[in-house]
């Protein structure tokens, strides 16, 4: 354990209160593999405790108009946006990701999370179908379901954390969550805005911990009947194993092995910078991140050449350089794992082309003990290999040929997972085909990451179950209700 005298230490937040915790855990900065933070490590008794918020709090909460509930989400995103700098240094130096992104994607996401639910909450409408010949009106309602659990990762901690938050509680439920103990600051700085902005006292719980200890707590208790969860399939399964004796409701949203699929007439200008940004943003620790790209031979050595120069370009560099794309992994062991995977690449006769092992990597000399790596780029893979089969979520992509149409879809569909795809080709019709035949629960084409906040978002397979979005995720956080009326 290291010296506490300087580290930033978080509280829980129960009952609109910030709540210390017996023992915490060590928070790492990734870019400097030194401790910085401390956790709480909380358990069974913290999670009653917010149950017990959660439950006081829900009767007036739920009452409130949707209108009422709207206007308070909107004053919590007009409160983070007047934070957003603060935010952005704080999300980079707790996940490595540059401050850059931190300040253009994550935070801004966050605001705009609370801001489209607390507009769409207003603009749902029940179904009413007549039976005329028995005289009967049926309609339908929705209420919210109670205590909703929320469970996230760490990779984009506060745009995931709200984009389950937000519409949870605009639908009138009340909420214990539960961030990533690798990721824990911008929730907890989130909680010293909710009273100015009117969330009352026990409608948002944060109760901060590690999976097995808290994530356990929250998934088993009997008063918690929704559980919103992403991040990892194997975390998924014991999620479900948890839930499975209390029938509850759950969402899982999950890992991708995402194809990138380029056809010989795809436009290189555009499809080359996006597909490096769609294989290393964020240090590729992105759900949605490209990590297989097929490439029709006729383009093959032209796209590889170029591919591995934009790469190349993508710099690393320590999370405050304005210049670079791309900071710290994660964690230590996360990078070793990200390691192991080049190196079983290697020992299968595969090529590295830049990048680990290859290229060497600068850093000033406070960082060399950060978790940084650079992107790399591996070649003359079998579809067999791991590399081409699970999940690496780190900076490493895999490019191999491909002849025809019908032949990489299948070799696309060929593995467990089904969350994201991009198809690269300018022909309509093929892209359209293409797109109707992957097994994925999200398909861009000619682009990548373009957010709908209305359409459902979430993968197929073992990417996950459910869908989040306007429609989806109110369907989610509410109970349906049938009322006949017989006239
Ligand atoms: N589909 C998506 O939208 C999406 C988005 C982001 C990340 N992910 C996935 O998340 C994974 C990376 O995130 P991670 O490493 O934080 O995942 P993880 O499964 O290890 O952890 C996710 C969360 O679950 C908690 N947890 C761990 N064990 C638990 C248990 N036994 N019971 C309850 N909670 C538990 C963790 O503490 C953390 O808060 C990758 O697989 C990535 O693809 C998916
Ligand atoms: N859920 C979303 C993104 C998930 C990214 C995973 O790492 C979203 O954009 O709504």
């Amino acid at each position: 354990m290291a010296g506490t005298k300087a580290l930033l230490t978080l509280e829980n937040f129960i009952n609109g209160k910030f709540v210390p915790c017996d023992s915490y855990i060590d928070s790492y900065d990734p870019s400097t593999g030194e401790v910085y933070c401390r956790v709480p490590n909380s358990g069974k008794e913290e999670i009653q405790a917010a149950v017990e918020a959660a439950r006081a709090a829900f009767p007036g909460w739920s009452a409130r108009s949707a209108q009422e509930r709207s206007q308070v989400l909107h004053r919590l995103a007009d409160l983070l946006e007047k934070s957003l700098e603060d935010l952005a240094q704080a999300e980079s130096r707790d996940q490595g990701k540059t401050v850059t992104l931190a300040r253009t994607l994550d935070i801004p996401r966050a605001v705009q999370n609370f801001r489209f639910f607390a507009s769409s909450i207003l603009h749902h409408t029940s179904e009413c179908t007549q039976m005329d010949h028995a005289g009967c009106l049926h309609y339908t309602v929705r209420a919210p379901v109670g205590i909703a659990g929320l469970i996230c990762p760490w990779n984009l901690p506060l745009y995931l954390l709200t984009w389950k938050l937000a519409p949870a509680i605009a639908a009138g439920n009340t909420v214990i969550a539960k961030p990533s103990e690798l990721t824990s600051v911008t929730a907890w700085m989130m909680c010293k805005l909710l009273e100015t902005a009117g969330v009352p006292p026990g409608v948002v719980n944060i109760v901060f911990g590690t999976g097995p200890r808290v994530g356990e707590a929250l998934v088993s208790h009997p008063e918690v009947p929704l559980i919103s969860f992403t991040g990892s399939q194997p975390t998924a399964e014991r999620i479900t194993q948890l839930s499975a004796p209390h029938c509850k409701k759950l969402s899982l949203e999950l890992g991708g092995k995402n194809p990138a699929i380029i056809f010989e007439d795809a436009n290189l200008e555009e499809c080359i910078p996006t597909t490096v940004k769609s294989s290393f943003a964020n240090q590729g620790e992105i759900c949605l991140c490209t990590s297989r790209i097929f490439v029709q031979k006729s383009i093959y050595s032209e796209f590889l050449k170029k591919f591995v120069e934009a790469t190349r370009m993508w710099k690393v560099g320590i999370p405050s350089d304005p210049s670079a794309s791309m900071g710290a992994l994660i964690s230590k062991a996360h990078l070793e794992k990200v390691r192991s995977y080049i190196k079983k690449a290697r020992a299968e006769g595969a090529r590295i082309l830049c990048g680990e092992g290859v290229d060497k990597l600068s850093l000033p000399p406070r960082n060399q003990a950060g978790y940084f790596m650079l992107p790399t780029v591996i070649t003359d893979i079998k579809d067999e290999s791991c590399c081409m089969k699970e999940e690496i979520f780190g900076p490493v992509t895999c490019v191999v040929p491909f002849d025809n149409e019908e032949e990489v879809i299948q070799r696309a569909n060929s593995v467990k997972y089904g969350l994201a795809a991009t198809v690269w080709s300018s022909n309509v019709g093929r892209v359209h085909r293409v797109a109707k035949k992957l097994q994925s629960g999200l398909v861009w084409t000619n682009c990548w990451l373009i957010r709908e906040l209305n359409l459902p978002f979430g993968g197929m397979k073992s990417s996950g179950i459910g869908r989040e979005g306007a429609k989806d995720s109110y369907e989610f956080f509410t109970e349906i209700k049938t009322i006949t009326i017989k006239h």
